[in-house]
């Protein structure tokens, strides 16, 4: 489902944060990428979400080479990836329900299938009660889940997140990598950028480790 083949991401300032790295996720897989601060995760997931282009080799998604994808076709490609962020990005002039069906309406869903589905997701996070209310009234814990719906509502096949307990306690986090698991037991790949190490070593999946912007391990 992705595949990395040799890619090194050099930024304008010349600094390579990516050098020569290789792995593939098979369809389905679950797997964390983990590093220090400044190793290359993030920049590793920006060429995921073709945010940023490599400078050398190719990123594939589902045997796609993204590079062969125009800028016109990127929102086309970025709804089959659901994308978390630490710091949720939320809109807070926008009740929760709001947050988690505005992407399917800019989509052009159909109003009611994107209000069916909205729903759906917020279920699926626990957090159908919590609809009406604006995100900022929530726990942290409470808005990543609202993160977490809206990176889904739209069935991507695959699911990446920066950072997504970050600013959680450790059972919060658990609740939210749990989250992970039950989207990646119904097909979804997911690959989770997390500098927990605590948190990754009680889960059973496979670890990228990234230092310096090279991949220095990989395993379970
Ligand atoms: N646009 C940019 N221009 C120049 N350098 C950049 C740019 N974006 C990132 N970098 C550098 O590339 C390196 C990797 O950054 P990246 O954000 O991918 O690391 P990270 O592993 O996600 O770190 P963190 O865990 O702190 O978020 C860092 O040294 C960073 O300063």
């Amino acid at each position: 489902m992705i595949s990395f083949d040799n890619v090194t991401k050099r930024y304008p300032n010349g600094y390579d944060a990516l050098s020569q790295v290789n792995f593939s996720l098979a369809s389905g897989e679950m797997a964390f990428l983990t590093g220090h601060s400044g190793a290359g995760k993030s920049t590793l997931l920006k060429l995921l979400m073709l945010m940023e282009r490599p400078s050398n080799g190719r990123v594939l998604m589902g045997n796609q080479d993204l590079a062969t994808l125009s800028n016109r076709q990127i929102p086309y490609h970025r709804r089959r990836v659901g994308v978390v962020f630490q710091n949720h990005q939320l809109l807070f002039d926008r009740s929760v329900f709001e947050n988690i069906v505005l992407p399917l309406r800019i989509c052009g869903f159909d109003p009611a299938d994107a209000t069916r589905r909205a729903r759906a997701a917020l279920d699926k996070v626990g957090l159908l009660d919590k609809e009406k209310l604006n995100p900022v009234v929530l726990s942290g814990g409470e808005q990543q889940r609202v993160g977490i719906a809206r990176a889904i509502v739209h069935k991507p096949q695959v699911l990446l997140a920066d950072e997504p307990t970050g600013n959680l306690d450790p059972k919060l986090s658990e609740e939210v990598m749990r989250l992970f698991q039950q989207f990646n037991q119904v097909g979804t790949t997911v690959l989770i950028a997390s500098h927990d190490l605590g948190l990754i070593a009680r889960m059973p999946h496979r670890v990228i480790t990234l230092n310096r912007g090279r991949l220095v391990a990989d395993g379970k």
